[in-house]
């Protein structure tokens, strides 16, 4: 089976490479160079990003593992968009699996000691780089399969909900989905937008209000995640899964999905100074901080107990 499927991808890749090429002009690309050698499986290692693509298939594997939880530092989402772009730039790399390296955990969301008690310049350059984030992964020409490994509160569902297809361990302790509200906070109109444009309007009102974190079961039922497996299956069925996706010519994919997902992206774009300005001047407010202060104490107690 894994054979048929290479050949399959390998016959697609051929039939599209200059399509590929065409259509990498209209999906955003960043700024350097990245030569994974042609034909081999190639590594690339930074210190909380690993990255491994494999050019017969032309799938990537990019692990995170910034302990102990995936937390979405500053450091960490500016690694990864440095990743990232080198990816992009790589026309031997079709398509980009995201996972954990971390046992239990996809990512603990946003580092929440990058918004308690850091300077306004600080909490400016920490949400530029997860907007950043956001841009590439959502905008992305490749076709990007979120293998979630472990739990995926708030930004970890953001990053899942920006790929193109999710699938998750069949496991109910793990928990995904957008919870701000549970620690005081309120998550970003482009969150919610992401989340409504994937479990529809109704769920999504009930969920960003709620805080809620549904479990692998629910999350499937809801339409949040696309497809359960067991542990032991779950990066061999993202492969296989983005080798089907491989069957599509990918210029006509690619803009298909750039035409699905433009009105988000524009909308993002349009309000991103106001956004960040909303962030900051959010995040300055001392009951603000406070929240994030007790949310803080509630973790490392519960860890105490
Ligand atoms: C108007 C609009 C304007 C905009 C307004 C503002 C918008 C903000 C949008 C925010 C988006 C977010 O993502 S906010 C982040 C939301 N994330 C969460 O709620 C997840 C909280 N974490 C958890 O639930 C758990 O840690 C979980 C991920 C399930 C793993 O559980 P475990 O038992 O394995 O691990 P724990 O013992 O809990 O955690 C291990 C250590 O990691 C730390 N840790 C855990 N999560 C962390 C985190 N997100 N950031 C930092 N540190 C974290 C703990 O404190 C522990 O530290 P030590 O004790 O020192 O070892």
């Amino acid at each position: 089976m894994a054979s048929v499927l290479r050949q399959a991808a390998r016959l697609a890749s051929s039939r599209c490479l200059t399509q590929l090429s065409a259509a990498s002009s209209t999906s955003r690309l960043g700024a350097s160079s990245y030569n994974f050698s042609p034909s081999s499986r190639n590594a690339s290692t930074s210190s909380t990003i690993k990255v491994q693509l494999d050019s017969n298939t032309g799938v990537a594997i990019m692990m995170f593992q910034n302990p102990p939880v995936n937390s979405m530092s500053l450091d960490f989402m500016t690694e990864f968009v440095i990743a990232w772009d080198k990816l992009e730039l790589d026309k031997s790399c079709r398509g980009i699996i995201l996972t954990s390296a971390l046992p239990n955990v996809f990512s603990a969301g946003l580092d929440i000691m990058d918004m308690y008690g850091t300077t306004p310049e600080h909490r400016t350059a920490f949400w530029k780089a997860l907007q950043e984030l956001w841009l590439k992964v959502y905008g992305s020409g490749k076709i990007v399969v979120a293998a979630i490994n472990g739990a995926s509160p708030a930004g970890g569902c953001l990053m899942a909900l920006s790929c193109d297809y999710r699938i998750m361990i069949d496991n109910p302790k793990y928990k995904i989905g957008i919870n701000e509200t549970k620690l005081g906070i309120v998550a970003p109109f482009w969150f919610k937008d992401c989340l409504e444009n994937t479990v529809g309007y109704r769920m999504s009102e009930m969920s960003v209000q709620y805080g809620i974190l549904y479990n692998s079961a629910e999350a499937l039922k809801i339409g949040l995640v696309d497809q359960l497996v067991p542990e032991d299956k779950l990066i061999s069925t993202a492969t296989e899964t983005m080798i089907k996706w491989f069957a599509i010519p990918d210029y006509a994919r690619q803009i298909s999905k750039a035409m699905v997902r433009k009105a988000t992206m524009d909308k993002m774009l349009a309000g991103r100074e106001a956004d960040i300005t909303n962030f900051v001047t959010f995040t300055n407010k001392d009951s603000i901080q406070k929240s994030l202060g007790m949310y803080m104490e509630m973790l490392k107690g519960r860890k105490a107990k």
